[in-house]
C-alpha cells in the first residue's frame, strides 16, 4: 500500500489522538440520575459488594472487561522500546476486542524494573477486570510473569503472544499440512525464535500431534541442542541430540517452517532446502522473516502465511484472544487451560473449511474470491463466524473441564 507510514500516523492523530475512549451504559442527565449513579445511589452497590464480591459481576462492568497489560519488552517483532511505545499495540487489541467480541478492554503499560515489580502490579489491579490479556513480554520472564499471576489472580490470566499466537498457528498448520498432504504426525518442522510465540506455539503443535523429535528450534546462537550449556529451562524442553548447528542443517528437508523471531531472517537459498510441498508461517510482526512474494516465487508450491493483514493466511492472534475470552468471560471461567486452548484451535480450523461469507469478501476488494486451500487455511478476522463458533467451542470446554462453575452453556448461548 503506498505511503502507508503516513496513512497510519494519520489514522492514530486525527480525528483524535489514538484509537480509544470511554462510552456510558447509563443516563446522567438529571439530579435523579445522578444520585443513582453516584450520591447516595452508588453505596447500595457498594454494600452489597462488600457483602459478596460476586456482586461486583452484577453491579459493575467487571464482567465483560479485561486488561491489556504490557511492559513493552518484546513489542511486535520491533523488540524492547519500553512501555509507552507499546501503548499504540496494546490500544490496537483493546480495538480487536470490541470490534470483534464487545468486550470492553482498557490498556495498561507497566514501567517496571524487576519481573516481581510488575507481578505486584498486575496482582494488586487484576480484581478490577474480568480477565487479564497479558501482551508483548519478552521470554523467558514471561513465563514465570504469568506462572505466578496465575497462581495469585482470581481473574483468568492469558499471555496473548503464547497461547493466542499458538492457537492459531496451530489451527492453521493443521489445515495448511491437510491442503499439501501431509500428517502432522510425520511432518518436519524448524522453528527460528525460542522466545514467548515459540516455545508455546511449538508446545501446541506437539498437542495436536507433532512430534517432539521432529522439531528444531534456533534462537539467536542456532540449533538448540542437547550439547548447548547456556539453554534456559524452556529452550531446554526441545533440546534435540542433533549434529544440526544452523538454519541451513535445519530446514533442509523440513515440512514447516515457523518464523517467531524477527524480520527477513530467512532467504530464498534457505528454503530451496525444504521438503516438497512446505510451508511457511513467517509470523515476525510487522516485518516477516522471508516476503512473501519472494517466497513465493522461489518455491511455487508453498503455502505462505504471515502475520499481517494485507497478504493471504493472516497467521495472527487476532483470530484467537477476542473470542476465546468472550467464552471464557460469558461462563465465568476462573483459568484458561489446555482443554480451552485445545478447543479454539479446533474450532477455528474447521471454520476455514465452511464456503466464505459475502461481507468477508466485501471486506477483502482486492480479492475476487475464497476458499479453503493453499490461500486460505484460515479465516478471516472479520468472518461473523468466529466470535459465535470460538466461544461457544471454548466455553463448552470450561464447563466440561471444570474451569468454569457451570454445568451447561447458558440457555440459547450462540446458538
Ligand atoms: N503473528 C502473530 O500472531 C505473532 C507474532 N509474534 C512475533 O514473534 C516474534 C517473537 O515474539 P515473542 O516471542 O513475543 O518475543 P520474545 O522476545 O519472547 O522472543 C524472541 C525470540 O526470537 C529470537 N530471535 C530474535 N532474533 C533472532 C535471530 N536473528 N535469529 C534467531 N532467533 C532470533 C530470540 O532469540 P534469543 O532467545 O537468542 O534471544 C528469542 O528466542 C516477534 O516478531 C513477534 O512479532 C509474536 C506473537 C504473535
Ligand atoms: C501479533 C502480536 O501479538 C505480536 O506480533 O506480538
Ligand atoms: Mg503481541
Amino acid at each position: 500500500m503506498p505511503n502507508i507510514r503516513q496513512q497510519a500516523l494519520d489514522y492514530h492523530e486525527f480525528p483524535s489522538p489514538g484509537k480509544m475512549a470511554v462510552c456510558l451504559t447509563k443516563p446522567a442527565k438529571t439530579s435523579h440520575d445522578l444520585s443513582l449513579a453516584y450520591s447516595p445511589g452508588v453505596a447500595e452497590p457498594v454494600r452489597e459488594i462488600a457483602a459478596d464480591p460476586e456482586n461486583a459481576y452484577r453491579y459493575t462492568a467487571k464482567g465483560n472487561t479485561v486488561a491489556v497489560i504490557s511492559n513493552g519488552t518484546a513489542i511486535l517483532g520491533l523488540g524492547n522500546l519500553g512501555p509507552l511505545a507499546s501503548k499504540p499495540v496494546m490500544e490496537g487489541k483493546a480495538l480487536l476486542f470490541k470490534t470483534f467480541a464487545n468486550i470492553d478492554a482498557t490498556d495498561i503499560e507497566v514501567t517496571n524494573d524487576t519481573p516481581e515489580q510488575f507481578i505486584n502490579t498486575v496482582a494488586s489491579i487484576a480484581d478490577t477486570f474480568g480477565g487479564i490479556n497479558l501482551e508483548d513480554i519478552k521470554a523467558p520472564e514471561c513465563f514465570e510473569i504469568e506462572k505466578e499471576l496465575i497462581k495469585r489472580c482470581k481473574v483468568p490470566v492469558f499471555h496473548d503472544d503464547q497461547h493466542g499466537t499458538a492457537i492459531v498457528t496451530a489451527a492453521g498448520m493443521i489445515n495448511a499440512l491437510e491442503i499439501q498432504g501431509k500428517k502432522i504426525e510425520e511432518a518436519v518442522f524448524v522453528c527460528l525464535g525460542a522466545g514467548a510465540a515459540a516455545i508455546a506455539c511449538m508446545s501446541m503443535l506437539i498437542k495436536c500431534g507433532a512430534q517432539r523429535e521432529h522439531i528444531y528450534m534456533l534462537d539467536r546462537k542456532g540449533v538448540i541442542h542437547t550439547q548447548r550449556e547456556d539453554l534456559n529451562e524452556y529452550k531446554a524442553l526441545f533440546a534435540n541430540n542433533t549434529d544440526k548447528r544452523t538454519l541451513q542443517d535445519a530446514i533442509k528437508g523440513a515440512d514447516g517452517f515457523l518464523g517467531l523471531s524477527g524480520p527477513n531472517l530467512l532467504s530464498a537459498e534457505d528454503i530451496k532446502l525444504m521438503a516438497e510441498n512446505p510451508v511457511i508461517f513467517a509470523c515476525s510482526n510487522p516485518d516477516p522473516e522471508i516476503k512473501p512474494e519472494l517466497a513465493k516465487e522461489t518455491r511455487p508450491d508453498v503455502i505462505m502465511g504471515t502475520g499481517r493483514s494485507d497478504y493471504p493466511n493472516q497467521v495472527n492472534n487476532v483470530l484467537c484472544f477476542p473470542f476465546l475470552f468472550r467464552g471464557a468471560l460469558d461462563v465465568r471461567a476462573k483459568e484458561i487451560n489446555d482443554e480451552m486452548k485445545v478447543a479454539a484451535v479446533y474450532a477455528l480450523a474447521g471454520l476455514a473449511k465452511e464456503p466464505v461469507l459475502q461481507n468477508v469478501l466485501e471486506a477483502y476488494p482486492d480479492v475476487a474470491e475464497l476458499n479453503f486451500g493453499a490461500e486460505y487455511v484460515l479465516p478471516k478476522p472479520m468472518d461473523p463466524r468466529l466470535l459465535p463458533q470460538i466461544a461457544r467451542a471454548v466455553a463448552q470446554a470450561a464447563i466440561d473441564s471444570g474451569a468454569s462453575e457451570l454445568t451447561e452453556l447458558p440457555a440459547g448461548y450462540f446458538s
